[in-house]
């Protein structure tokens, strides 16, 4: 017998999204079309998490996971226009790291389209330094990954060790001694050492003290305006209210507003104040 569907469900079959409108008089650089991403998990969800109905499975021998889905980004379309810093905000689990890893060409879209004229770079709060080696080491190796010359590195070297600002003698002592705010400084500063097409940071500013982010923030601007666009994902209204142009604000996966700092946190504000 066929299920019924409900009204709900059959908005959502004929939902047709409208398409992307990109503004001739500007370079997009990267274009979300109608994005979903889901993540396939293995568990038992679907049941009461109580320990009595655990021992129950086990005992039934009903204990094997079943795959469920999480719809994590549902539907979301912007376009990025070279020059523009865009922040992403939204609360705990809204899909903001998860736009940000399918901006950067890391999880594949279930539907709809990511596209960017150029290569994406993400810089995220686990990016990926060698806690074991030296700040130094990680400058050298960082700077000659990201596909700067021999030449090169040597001559970015001692501004990636200013910008980091790390406490004296520090840069020469394997990173897992490092602060967490440390190894995000060192991070930022290696990251920023070149221009991206398309920089996505996501939290990576997080740790940084009111000093770094005003170092940041200016850092940023100078990557605007040599880079495509960036990308910010941050928990702090102020630091996206200073460094980015214009806002986008997640809520369960779904885009719920695109416009300036100002309009776009001011109501994110007063909704997550209700
Ligand atoms: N690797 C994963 N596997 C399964 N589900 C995931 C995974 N990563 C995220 N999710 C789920 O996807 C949804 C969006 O998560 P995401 O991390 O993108 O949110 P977020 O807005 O960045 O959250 P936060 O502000 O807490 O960092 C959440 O429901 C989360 O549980």
């Amino acid at each position: 017998m066929g299920r019924g569907v409900d009204v709900a469900e059959k908005e959502q079959v004929n939902h047709v999204p409208p398409p992307v409108v990109i503004d001739p008089t500007r370079q997009p650089i990267v274009v979300v079309d109608d994005l979903h991403i889901k993540y396939k998990v293995y568990g038992t969800v679907k049941e009461k998490g109580t320990g009595a109905s655990a021992l129950g499975r086990l005992l039934r021998g009903r204990s094997r996971p079943q795959m469920t889905e999480i719809h994590a980004v549902r539907g979301v379309s912007f376009v990025a226009y070279k020059g523009d810093a865009i922040g992403v905000i939204g609360t705990n689990g809204s899909g903001k790291s998860t736009l940000l890893k399918a901006v950067a060409g890391l999880l594949p879209p279930a539907t709809g389209g990511v596209f960017t004229d150029g290569q994406p770079s993400l810089l995220g709060v686990g990016a990926a330094l060698m806690k074991d080696l030296t700040g130094e080491r990680n400058i050298i190796l960082g700077c000659l990954a990201m596909g700067l010359t021999p030449d090169e590195t040597k001559e970015k070297y001692q501004e990636i060790v200013q910008f980091a600002g790390l406490r004296k003698g520090f840069i020469k002592y394997p990173m897992n001694t490092y602060s967490s705010g440390m190894g995000a400084r060192l991070r930022f500063a290696i990251a920023s050492a070149r221009t991206h097409d398309v920089l996505l940071i996501d939290e990576a500013l997080a740790t940084g003290d009111a000093k770094f982010r005003r170092r940041s923030k200016r850092k940023i601007e100078e990557l605007r305006k040599n880079a495509g666009a960036v990308f910010l994902v941050a928990h702090q209204l102020d630091v996206v209210a200073e460094t980015c142009n214009r806002v986008l604000w997640l809520d369960d996966g779904q885009l719920v507003m695109d416009g300036t700092p100002e309009e776009v946190i001011a109501a994110y504000t007063e909704a997550i104040n209700k």
